[in-house]
């Protein structure tokens, strides 16, 4: 364990079969470091593996190989038990905040879920607190009785943050957190999160396909190509730091579409 880390992972692989029977490796030696408070960007085209490996870390898939330690423990295989104790320090957000949420849970129930079964609060006390929760996601106290149908997809995923943070986790997981959103309300979410690590100071794994974002709100990017990490960009100057012809590629498209952005606001 790297002195200092939040999670490290060691040469994590997964493979599934396909449909002829034969294992393909869609994640392979993943090294990762995130240390606290640490805002790691992970970036890749579409089916690279980026979910695959945020469902490793979370939990919600067993690696095929490998290790990961979280706090210096050893977290590649937690029972049950222990998952719990896990999900009062990591938390996850993913692409459809709809997916998230049971359809008859109204969102006074999910908000207030982890405080009853986390904390062992009394319901009353657990209401209070999901309100609360609500307050600090700009949401109105009304939103408490309304089910996932009844909202926007902005305010849902609101919501998951509220309730993610209510849990005050040292990491999160976002996994193409804004992607499902309009764009005009995918600020605000990125604003939001931000705004909840200043108060909170928790560190974050930021999975995107959009590098200028990650670029934008990251202190480290992790470029993932076919399964591995192929690039490691730490400075301001990333396009100097790119190794991996993927990764100069990609940085040459957005560079390509600032230009074309630019000439279009001239002419
Ligand atoms: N349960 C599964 N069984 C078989 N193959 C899978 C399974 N889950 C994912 N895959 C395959 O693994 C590869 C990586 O998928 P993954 O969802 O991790 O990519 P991704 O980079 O997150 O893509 P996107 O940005 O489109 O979500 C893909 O080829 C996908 O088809």
């Amino acid at each position: 364990m790297k002195e200092n880390a939040i999670l490290e992972l060691k040469g994590i692989g997964k493979q599934y079969r396909d449909h002829k029977g034969d294992y393909v490796k869609v994640v392979e030696d993943v090294n990762l470091i995130i240390k606290p408070g640490e805002c790691i960007g992970l970036v890749g085209e579409s089916g690279c593996g980026k979910s695959t490996l945020a469902r490793i870390i979370s939990h919600l898939t067993q690696a095929s190989e490998g290790a990961m330690f979280f706090k210096g423990e050893d977290i590649t295989h937690l029972q049950r038990k222990n998952l719990k104790q896990y999900y009062k320090q990591v938390q996850m957000i993913f692409q459809n905040p709809l997916d998230t949420f049971s359809s008859r849970m109204t969102m006074g129930q999910y908000l207030a879920e982890p405080f009853i079964n986390f904390q062992r609060m009394p319901k009353r006390e657990a209401y209070a607190h999901a309100k609360a929760l609500l307050q600090m996601v700009n949401l109105e106290s009304h939103c408490m009785k309304k089910y996932p149908n009844e909202l926007s997809g902005g305010q849902l995923q609101r919501i998951v943050i509220a309730r993610a943070m209510g849990i005050k986790p040292s990491l999160i997981i976002c996994d193409e957190c804004t992607s499902a959103l309009d764009v005009s309300i995918q600020k605000d979410i990125i604003e939001l999160l931000f705004d909840m690590k200043a108060q909170q100071n928790y560190a974050s794994l930021f999975i995107t396909h959009d590098i200028a974002l990650a670029e934008n709100i990251c202190d480290r990017i992790y470029i993932m190509y076919e399964g591995k990490l192929v690039d490691m960009l730490a400075s301001k100057n990333i396009m100097a730091e790119a190794k991996h012809p993927y990764t100069k590629t990609l940085l040459n498209s957005v560079l390509t579409l600032n230009n074309y952005t630019q000439k279009v606001k001239v002419s």
